[in-house]
């Protein structure tokens, strides 16, 4: 008899390797969604019946718009991560023309959807939602992983209307030599909410998230950015000199958040480890109230 995870011959229990899925394992259903390079179906696995959103990407378009690296970076750093506020992949596969993702499925749309339907959130709804963009940042840059491109579109919902931030194939992981050596990068992030060092020097930390953050409370509580021009140029302009206004209607601690996030010094926004780090920034009077533990706890299904 074997002992302690040995095999019989005193060898050591090796797991049996994962069986990579196929497409013929998937009943596929309605499109979620579509990606400029990517389809998001509903794919429900015959012999299991779970349910994944799969994220099908074709090989050759893949190659031809130069987008590999994107793959390969948004493969690895979903696989890091293990948390309920952000989409969770469950395996990868490929055939002869595609890739394929297998990820949690995120079923009450975007939060732009959202913003968009309601026109604005009140300050309850505010203060809930970005309290749980705030915990999804604090464990993301706690893997010192940088999105680089938060916006509502990639924040969508689970049924529990949990929030499950999406679309890594723009994040950063950010090394030591990158802290010592800043290295420029090609990327810019979505013109309404790029942080002026990334338009400005090409480098990005993880102050610029929380730069998107403060633009994203800010278009929850209004339903517009703080930055709005008719071109990106003009757009750019703004940022860079940090021009926006506050609405008279927002809440003073509302204000006070906002304005200490959107901070044209990366090193003086509030959450950012220069600034009190994420003890200052969940501590932060627009968050009273809030229970930074239950937040990570779904809610109880709303009984029908
Ligand atoms: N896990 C998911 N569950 C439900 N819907 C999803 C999920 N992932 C993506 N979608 C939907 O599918 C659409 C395409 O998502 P995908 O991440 O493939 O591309 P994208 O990042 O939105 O587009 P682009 O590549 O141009 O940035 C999105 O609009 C999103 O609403
Ligand atoms: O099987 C794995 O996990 C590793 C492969 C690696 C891989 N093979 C590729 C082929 C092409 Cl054409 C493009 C990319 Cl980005 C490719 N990445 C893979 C398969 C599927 C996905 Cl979604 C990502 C990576």
């Amino acid at each position: 008899m074997a002992e302690n995870g040995e095999n019989s011959d005193g060898g050591q229990k090796t797991k049996p390797p994962i069986k990579k899925k196929r497409p013929e394992d998937f009943r596929f259903g309605p499109i979620l969604g579509e990606g400029s390079y990517s389809t998001v179906k509903l794919a429900c696995e015959i012999s299991t019946g779970r349910e994944f959103a799969m994220k099908i990407l074709e090989k050759r378009h893949i190659v031809k718009e130069k987008k590999v690296p994107q793959v390969e970076r948004e493969k690895k750093v979903l696989s890091r991560l293990d948390h309920p506020f952000f989409v969770k992949l469950y395996f990868t596969f490929q055939d002869p023309e595609r890739l394929y993702f297998g990820l949690s499925v995120a079923r009450k749309g975007e939060l732009l959807s959202k913003i968009k339907q309601l026109g604005k959130f009140d300050v309850d709804c505010t203060r809930f939602y970005s309290a749980q963009i705030v915990s999804a940042l604090q464990h993301l840059h706690s893997l010192n992983i940088i999105h680089r491109d938060l916006k509502p579109e990639n924040i969508l919902f689970n049924d529990l209307m949990q929030i499950q931030i999406t679309d890594f194939g723009t994040a950063k992981e950010v090394t030591e030599s990158d802290l010592e050596t800043p290295k420029a990068s090609s990327f810019v992030g979505t013109a309404q909410y790029v942080s002026p060092e990334l338009l400005k020097d090409k480098q990005a930390g993880v102050s610029s998230d929380l730069w998107a953050l403060g633009c994203i409370i800010f278009q929850m509580l209004s339903g517009k950015f703080p930055f709005q021009a008719p071109n990106e140029y003009l757009i750019f302009q703004q940022i860079l000199s940090c021009r926006y206004e506050l609405p008279d209607y927002f809440p003073d601690d509302a204000k006070d958040l906002i304005t200490n996030l959107l901070q044209l010094d990366p090193l003086k926004r509030i959450g950012c480890p220069t600034c009190g780090g994420y003890d200052a920034l969940m501590s932060h009077p627009f968050f009273k109230g809030i229970n930074w533990d239950t937040l990570l706890i779904a809610p109880a299904p709303q009984v029908m």
